[in-house]
């Protein structure tokens, strides 16, 4: 083969239909990959194939290497239907010059909104040739543990040590309060002095447990609060997000920006009060039009057709209320893979700000936090180029013992650095809570 592989590397996939009822998320084992969106649950097993992408030239320009790791699997059964044959599983960093590893899984298990399940398995194509086979599928449910007694947590404070005979956890922010309000502080004084617009600071809070923390476990608890979001998890990276970066169906491209947040209050006339806020406030509404506009120019040249709702609608993303506007599209052809329009839309304003370059700049002299995935692209592509990547956000990084959950705030020139240090307080509940629960 013309890139140095052999005869023995080659894999060949076969789908199958798998019996009706079949829940992919029944089986959730231990080391499992999963994302779950609004359209279909995919949870996947093994390692058919890792591909490490940008060494020269970070990720965003080499994403073609998944496509041709995915065009090279030998495919039966189930063509062209989303997802139905081999997958990639992806966890982009935020960083476009960073390197990514990509999995290429042995077992996908898949379900569709409609209720169709699947199953593809790959394999060496020729067995006999002299590839050393992966380990086993995982099997067996993973426990329920993460840690117990989390009394005395809370979202807010530099430190709180959460005590109980014996201490099973410790939660601390990376800096202190004041001084990440003062690094509001600082960027908002770039906004007045007129150097950019917007730039997304980032607040960093790491949890130590005993007992080993399980990402599978938290991937459970994760999926009933958020049914209309993507919840993701691979390879110790845990999350709910509630946006879509962009999906790619067939010739059919969507993308639903979110900017423009306030916190839930829990009472219902008290939100449906901050909702017509949110929709008044000449800020928000700002924010989100740059973070819309610019999805739509970076679609654009890819489309025959593409449109945004009128007005933003109010989504609810569990301590959250973000404005959304879904932008919709029909590619032109021959049509971009979702990795393609991916490398196009990201970093989103949401993310980073705005200008882009300049907010970078800022980011990486005052936020003094490795990112990581977080902020960056997660989902899955099939070898047609279909696929669903959500904004990786309301997450968790987990390693071992140890969990680093990361949110973000669009900083403007009139931003007010307690709301938006409540705001980050109000993100970190989407996930923390759910890994501190005993
Ligand atoms: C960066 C985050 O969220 C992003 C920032 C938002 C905002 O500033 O209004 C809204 C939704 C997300 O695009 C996060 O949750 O960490």
């Amino acid at each position: 083969m013309a890139d140095g592989r052999t005869e023995a590397d080659e894999l060949h996939a076969v789908t199958t239909r798998a019996g009706t009822g079949d829940d992919p998320l029944d089986h959730l084992a231990a080391g499992a990959m999963a994302f779950r969106s609004p359209n279909r649950t995919l949870v996947a097993h093994g390692v058919a194939r890792r591909v490490e992408l940008g060494r020269t030239g970070g990720w965003a320009n080499d994403v073609a290497a998944i496509s041709e790791a995915l065009a090279a699997i030998d495919r039966e059964g189930r063509d062209g239907e989303p997802a139905s044959g081999p997958v990639a599983f992806c966890a982009l960093p935020f960083d476009r010059r960073r390197t990514a590893a990509v999995t290429i899984p042995r077992l996908v298990r898949g379900r569709d909104v409609h209720g169709s399940s699947w199953v593809t398995t790959i394999s060496p194509a020729n067995p006999a040739a002299g590839t050393t086979p992966s380990p086993p599928f995982p099997s067996g449910r993973s426990t329920n543990h993460l840690a117990t007694d989390p009394t005395g947590s809370e979202l807010g404070g530099d430190t709180a040590a959460i005590s109980g005979p014996p201490p099973e956890l410790r939660l601390r922010a990376s800096i202190g309060d004041a001084e990440w309000m003062a690094k509001v502080d600082e960027l908002t004084r770039h906004m007045a002095a007129g150097q950019l617009e917007k730039a997304v600071l980032f607040r960093e809070l790491r949890l130590t447990s005993e007992a080993p923390l399980d990402p599978i476990a938290l991937y459970r608890r994760l999926l009933p609060t958020a049914p209309a979001g993507y919840v993701f998890c691979l390879d110790g990276f845990v999350g709910a997000s509630p946006e879509l970066l962009v999906s790619r169906i067939d010739d059919t491209v969507r993308a639903e920006p979110m900017a423009g947040t306030l916190p839930r209050s829990g009472d219902p006339q008290t939100d449906l009060r901050r909702a017509g806020e949110l929709l008044r406030s000449e800020k928000l509404r700002h924010e989100h039009a740059v973070t819309i506009e610019r999805a739509h120019d970076a679609l654009l040249g890819w489309c025959s057709y593409l449109d945004a709702q009128p007005e933003p609608l109010v989504v609810e993303a569990g301590a959250v209320l973000h404005l959304a506007t879904l932008v919709e599209g029909r590619l032109s052809h021959p049509a971009p893979t979702v990795l393609d329009l991916v490398a196009a839309l990201h970093p989103t304003p949401a993310v980073g700000g705005w200008p882009i370059a300049e907010a970078l700049e800022l980011i990486d002299e005052l936020e003094c936090l490795d990112r990581d995935r977080v902020g960056g692209a997660v989902g899955w592509v099939d070898a047609d180029g279909n696929g669903e990547f959500a904004v990786a956000i309301r997450s968790a990084l987990l390693d071992g013992t140890t969990a680093r959950l990361l949110a973000g705030v669009g900083i403007v020139a009139d931003s007010d650095p307690q709301a938006e240090l409540e705001e980050t307080r109000a993100k970190f509940a989407a996930v923390l809570p759910h890994l501190i629960r005993p």
